[in-house]
């Protein structure tokens, strides 16, 4: 018995289901395994031009200030100053606006032997301060002063340097040796700057490179130079560690960036997957619908049609829509209704043969049993039926005079005639006998009966078949029994034993003649 979960419909829909989950659980570990880390790392990588950018902007920075130094340093001017022949170049240029319009916070001059030859700048309190050297009240130069001069040693190379600085406060440093504009010269000592890198410098980066970035003086730590933190879905903070002075200080820069290209992609890569497993969802309701229609249906129709010929007991046709179809299903319907026909056929052979007789083709006994009943059940109203009981004469000397075979073909003509006249009424002949036939005569009374069998035994005698030897006529002879339905004889048995008693009675008083049942007469048993 097939149950609802293995219809075909149920088991294709959990296939189905099944293949959705596997193609749903693909999509996430693909999403997991191969499209978010490539998204993590292109956000990564932006993170890291991001602070590409910011670094470049620094580095622009210095270059201002290279030039800067080395427009100051490459000034005659500067070059006679500290060669110690131009004394009113402190006065005409060296005076507390000049750092202002700079934006620097201190200026510093050495000669040839690395000596302070002048120092203006903005102490520790935000003073201003000018002096020919390192002392008091310019003495908080001093560090610088040591600095550089190590450095002068250590690189004689004549070039112009510069440095970010990472102190408590940050800034920017730059260091240039103080040639003549037009002569090859060794110079004549070194000029260093700084320039203070404060909030406002700080608001100015943010403004030219559009990132929102913190610069921070750190000490240098150990692990990676750079480093990303997602702190939101959002947004995220890079940072990276720029080597700075003094040593073991660095510059940080913060950077706290968008997430956008990272929350676009997400975007993107959800509104493909929604709409893929929206188009996923809709095919597959689709192909359901199509396989209800081309296949569950007429299938379920084909299945409904085989139950009905369990069912009912005429069969009824296939449905035309289904031997029209063109395809599988229509071939298998009209195979199977072809099947069918040849099994009916078949079934109604089988049945011919076990209603009829196989030699003279007329009914057997079961069908003239069966008629007799189906006779006699009906409410009609009176004659309900009538028999005969025909009985062919000596026929056993017929046999022995012409042979069993003629003995056959005897009965078969003689069957044909019968069945002739008898079928012309609506009568039913049997063989239900060697030879002996009955004959069942539905809503007739005795005396017509009669009427028809008398008018049987003259049509016989009229085919005038040859029967040398038998004592009552030349020619082949019935003698006929017959009774009609009544009181007493209300049962298909009851009137075939009056009818085989009326027919012995007709055997007796000479045969080749009619005899009825008569009332009264005691009825002895049918003889079968
Ligand atoms: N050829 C042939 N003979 C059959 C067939 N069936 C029965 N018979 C013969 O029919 C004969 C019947 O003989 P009986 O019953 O003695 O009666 P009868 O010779 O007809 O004599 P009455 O009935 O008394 O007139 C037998 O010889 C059977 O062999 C058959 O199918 N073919």
């Amino acid at each position: 018995m097939m149950t609802r979960l293995h219809s075909l419909r149920n088991r294709f829909l959990l296939s189905l289901c099944g293949v959705l989950c596997l193609a749903l659980l693909a999509l996430v570990l693909v999403a997991r395994y191969q499209i978010m880390p490539i998204l993590l790392e292109d956000e990564e990588s932006f993170a890291g031009a991001e602070l590409d950018r910011a670094e470049r902007a620094l580095d622009s920075e210095l270059n201002h200030m290279r030039r800067l130094v080395e427009d100051w340093a490459y000034w005659d001017d500067s070059y006679d100053f500290v060669s110690g022949k131009r004394p009113e170049y402190v006065d005409s240029n060296l005076y507390e606006d000049t750092l202002e319009t700079l934006d620097l916070k201190m200026m510093l001059f050495l000669d040839a032997d690395l000596d302070v030859h002048w120092v203006i700048g903005f102490d520790e309190a935000g003073e201003f301060t000018t002096c020919p050297g390192a002392e008091p009240p310019c003495d908080w130069a001093t560090p610088a002063v040591a600095f550089l001069v190590r450095h002068i040693e250590r690189k004689p190379d004549e070039a112009t340097d510069t440095w970010l600085l990472a102190r408590s406060k940050m800034g920017m440093a730059a260091l240039s040796p103080i040639h003549q504009s037009r002569e090859e010269s060794s110079a004549a000592g070194w000029l260093a700057m700084v320039r203070p890198l404060d909030a406002s410098w700080i608001e100015q980066l943010r403004d030219t490179t559009g990132i929102q970035l913190e610069l921070t003086p750190a000490p240098e730590q150990d692990g990676p130079v750079q480093q990303l933190e997602r702190i939101s879905p959002t947004h995220m903070a890079a940072h990276r560690l720029i080597p700075a002075l003094p040593p073991g200080r660095v510059v940080r820069i913060e950077a706290l960036l968008p997430r956008q290209r990272y929350q676009a992609s997400l975007e993107t890569f959800r509104f493909a997957l929604y709409w893929t497993g929206g188009v996923l969802i809709v095919t597959l309701l689709i192909v359901l619908w199509l396989l209800e229609r081309m296949v569950l249906l007429p299938l379920r129709q084909f299945t409904h049609y085989t139950q009905c010929l369990h069912h009912e007991a005429v069969a009824p046709d296939m449905p035309d829509h289904l031997v029209t179809r063109r395809d599988e299903i229509g071939t298998l319907s009209r195979e199977f209704r072809s099947l069918l026909e040849h099994q009916n056929s078949q079934s109604e052979q089988l049945r011919e043969l076990s209603q009829h007789d196989p030699l003279t083709g007329v009914a057997n006994r079961r069908l003239f049993d069966e008629r007799f009943a189906q006779a006699l059940s009906r409410p009609v109203p009176t004659p309900r039926a009538a028999a005969m009981m025909i009985d062919i004469d000596h026929f056993k000397l017929y046999n022995d005079h012409y042979g069993h075979q003629a003995g056959d073909v005897c009965l078969i003509t003689l069957a044909q005639r019968m069945d002739q006249l008898l079928s012309a009424h609506g009568f039913l002949l049997a063989r239900t006998g060697g030879e002996e036939f009955s004959v069942l005569l539905p809503g007739t009374s005795l005396e017509a009966a009669l009427a028809h069998a008398e008018a049987l035994l003259r049509a016989i005698e009229e085919l005038n078949l040859p029967h040398e030897i038998s004592p009552t006529r030349s020619s082949v002879t019935v003698s006929i029994g017959v009774a009609a339905h009544r009181a007493d004889l209300s049962t298909p048995y009851d009137i075939m034993r009056a009818a085989d008693q009326a027919m012995y009675q007709a055997k007796t008083e000479g045969r080749n003649r009619v005899e009825a049942y008569r009332v009264g007469e005691p009825l002895s048993p049918l003889e079968r």
